[in-house]
């Protein structure tokens, strides 16, 4: 689905009750989410654990939606073409996993899906300007990453921006993806910020109304519960 606002939401499937990770799936399809965003974390990038190839596969028959594989794991590399097979659309790594993040992203356009390059709150924007010629989207965390349900860094709208500008400076307009307690407070600030994509988890699958939620996080504030 397009969204008529520009703006795509990412619902994020680590929010989702895993025992019913298909139905979860199809439900905020229909609720209008743009792409099912999957979480992919190693125990050592990141603090936790979540799935693999195995959930990507097993999802893959059960929606349309593009699968947007954010890749928490160090080293991507070994994994990537695996990700691609499994039913990954887009996939992005972190330019702190390394060893050779622009390798990679070679590595995942050749393969044929679109490249991603993400960054920690701690990372400064400066760190990504010699992969932004070669990356299809940009992903900025907005907590630190490994879980869900953490508060939004405001601290993160400044290297939105700043992103965006070094975007059009470039003559790219590519996607700018937002991750991590995005919601209908947070999501008008990272859009007036220059983000296109809002991956929302708690936001959405903890929410009652997907549909209501997902709207939200448009910018439609208006209809939203909860
Ligand atoms: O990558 C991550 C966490 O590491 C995110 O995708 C979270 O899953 C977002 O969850 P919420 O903050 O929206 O609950």
């Amino acid at each position: 689905m397009t969204s008529t606002s520009g703006i795509i939401v990412a619902p994020s499937l680590l929010a989702a009750d895993f025992a019913r990770a298909g139905e979860e799936t199809a439900a905020v399809e229909a609720a209008g989410g743009d792409w099912l965003h999957l979480d992919v974390m190693d125990g050592h990038f990141v603090p936790n654990l979540s799935f693999g190839t195995q959930m990507i596969k097993a999802l893959r028959p059960r929606s349309k939606l593009p699968f947007d594989v954010h890749l928490m794991i160090e080293p991507a590399d070994p994994f990537l073409a695996a990700f691609v097979e499994a039913g990954a659309d887009h996939i992005h790594v972190h330019i702190e996993a390394g060893p050779h993040a622009h390798r990679s992203l070679q590595t995942i356009r050749a393969l044929g899906a679109k490249a991603g390059i993400a960054l920690c709150p701690a990372t400064s924007p400066e760190a990504i300007a010699e992969v932004l010629d070669i990356a299809d989207m940009v992903l900025v965390m907005t907590v630190n990453p490994g879980f869900g349900g953490q508060k939004f860094l405001d601290s993160q709208l400044s290297k939105v921006k700043r992103i965006r500008s070094m975007l059009t400076g470039m003559g790219r307009d590519l996607p700018i993806l937002v991750d991590g307690g995005v919601d209908r407070n947070t999501a008008p600030r990272c859009i007036e910020a220059g983000a296109t994509v809002m991956v929302g988890g708690t936001s959405v699958f903890g929410a009652g109304d997907y549909a209501a939620a997902i709207a939200g996080l448009r910018g439609r504030s208006g209809s939203v519960a909860g």
